[in-house]
């Protein structure tokens, strides 16, 4: 059966736009998964970290996928290695990181997942393009237009580009 899911996608490293099209069209190429919607995409000061790091891209995606959440996040876990994502300082500086907002109304707590992502609610980097691309999404029973008005980080985000075409 196939599910709804909400990814985030951030880079700060090397060709970041450029990162975060490959890795769309990585997730393209999947048997298993359909990008429905991909958001505008937003250029965002840097969420905690180690000070001076570079501005971020965002953006989020809608996919419908018939993998498991566990079989999800390795695959997606392979894309970031395979854009030589490195995990050595906290909150770092990144080529790439991909992060499972919400997988159909699942809630889990494992040691290697947990959904909707913890931290989600409180990012405007992920709330923003989120409501651009869907006005009336929920997340956890909020708005997440409201939800992106109120995060800490509201005024990071400095701005946006349109859309780029799904799976094009
Ligand atoms: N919803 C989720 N989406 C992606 N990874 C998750 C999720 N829940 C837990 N994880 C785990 O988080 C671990 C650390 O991920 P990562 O290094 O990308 O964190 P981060 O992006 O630096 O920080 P944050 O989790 O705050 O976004 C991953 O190995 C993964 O197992
Ligand atoms: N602006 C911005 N800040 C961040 C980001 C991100 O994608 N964008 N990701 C983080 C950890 O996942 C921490 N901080």
């Amino acid at each position: 059966m196939s599910v709804e899911v909400l990814l985030a996608l951030g880079s700060n490293l090397g060709e970041k736009k450029e990162t975060l099209m490959r890795a769309i069209g990585d997730l393209c190429t999947h048997p298993k998964i359909e990008v429905k919607n991909v958001s505008p995409v937003a250029v965002t000061a840097p969420v905690g970290g180690p000070a001076g790091q570079p501005d971020f891209v965002n953006l989020v995606l809608r996919i419908e996928t018939t993998l498991s959440p566990f079989d999800l996040l390795r695959f997606t876990q392979t894309i970031e290695d395979k854009h030589h994502r490195t995990r050595e300082v906290h909150w770092g500086p990144r080529t790439l990181d991909i992060d499972i907002i919400q997988y159909a109304s699942l809630e889990m707590d494992e040691p290697d997942l947990t959904l909707p992502h913890p931290r989600a609610a409180e990012r405007a980097f992920v709330l923003e393009p989120w409501a651009r691309m869907e006005p009336e999404a929920e997340l956890a029973g909020s708005s997440v237009r409201n939800l992106a008005e109120i995060a800490d980080d509201a005024d990071g985000i400095r701005e946006f580009f349109p859309a780029p075409v799904v799976c094009g």
